[in-house]
């Protein structure tokens, strides 16, 4: 059984949990009780209607609570999820993303409830998603965008899930580790794309996926970069592969001033990102 498998199977079991207390009408009726989403995709500077050549050349920041991983275990104690959260805002994040997968992220919805009262930026609810109940539940709580991952679920799923996504107001970040799976996301109508560089299988890291990657993305689709930020030269590095938008967790849990990393990371960033022309 792969890691994914194994993580999905854990995402099963505690959403039973879940359910049992509040069954899919009830957590349907809390998510049409929700105030409106935020428009997540043009936080990511999204054009809806306009050529990406209209796109400012920001790089944009997605940071993330993330208290650990499967493959470096504990990474931060983040004793006030709420106030990295308002460290995050107060240092130019664009989004800011919640890990709530417990058993090997220690991620939490109350560690989402506790930052949706801290910010107003636009929140992405982390999670292995495998069914229809914790889309609901993101926009219950108040998610603005959520995960949906192409190796997790099939064309049928993908295409269901993002339109269930989008008629609650959100949008859906729908990460890619492969060419292949890059093409799937573009057939669903994804416009949120990001290339994760760790590989699913051996959990390694390799930065050079998504330069390899990047350029099968349509230009109007936001193309996120997601995992392996070690410092400045390595947002450097993928706002020059093309990047609109970075996806950074362990370098700002760890890091003494998240406010000053994102900081510098948007400046030097926006700074290195090519004026886009792609086809
Ligand atoms: O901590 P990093 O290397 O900056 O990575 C952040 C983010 O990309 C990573 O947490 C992530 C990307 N896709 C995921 C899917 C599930 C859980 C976590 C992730």
């Amino acid at each position: 059984m792969s890691v994914l498998d194994d993580i999905i199977e854990g995402v099963r079991e505690d959403l039973e949990v879940r359910r049992a207390l509040l069954d899919d009408a009830g957590i349907a009726a809390a998510a049409a009780a929700a105030p409106p989403a935020r428009d997540a995709f043009a936080a990511l500077g999204g054009v809806r209607d306009g050529s990406p050549a209209e796109r400012d050349t920001r790089l944009r920041v997605i940071s993330e609570v993330k208290r650990k991983s499967p493959s470096k275990g504990a990474l931060a104690d983040i004793p006030e999820p709420s106030e990295l959260a308002r460290q995050y805002e107060a240092g130019g994040a664009s989004v800011i993303s919640v890990l709530t997968e417990q058993r090997r992220f220690g991620g939490s919805l109350e560690d989402f409830d506790a930052v949706r009262a801290a910010v107003e930026l636009p929140l992405l609810r982390k999670d292995f998603t495998v069914e229809a109940y914790q889309i609901h539940e993101a926009r219950a709580h108040g998610a603005d965008l959520v995960l949906l991952i192409v190796a997790a679920l099939s064309d049928a799923q993908l295409a269901e899930f993002l339109a269930l996504t989008r008629e609650l107001g959100m949008e859906a970040l729908v990460e890619a580790h492969t060419e292949d799976e890059i093409d799937r996301a573009v057939a669903v109508g994804a416009r949120i794309i990001g290339v994760n560089v760790r590989n699913l299988k051996t959990l390694e890291i390799d930065r050079g996926t998504f330069g390899r990657l990047a350029d099968r993305i349509p230009a109007d689709a936001v193309v996120v970069a997601e995992s392996g930020v070690r410092s400045v030269e390595d947002v450097v590095g993928y706002a020059a592969d093309g990047a609109d938008a970075i996806l950074v967790g362990e370098a700002l849990v760890k890091d003494a001033s998240p406010r000053q990393a994102i900081a510098s990371f948007v400046e030097q960033g926006s700074a290195a990102k090519p004026e886009r022309v792609r086809a």
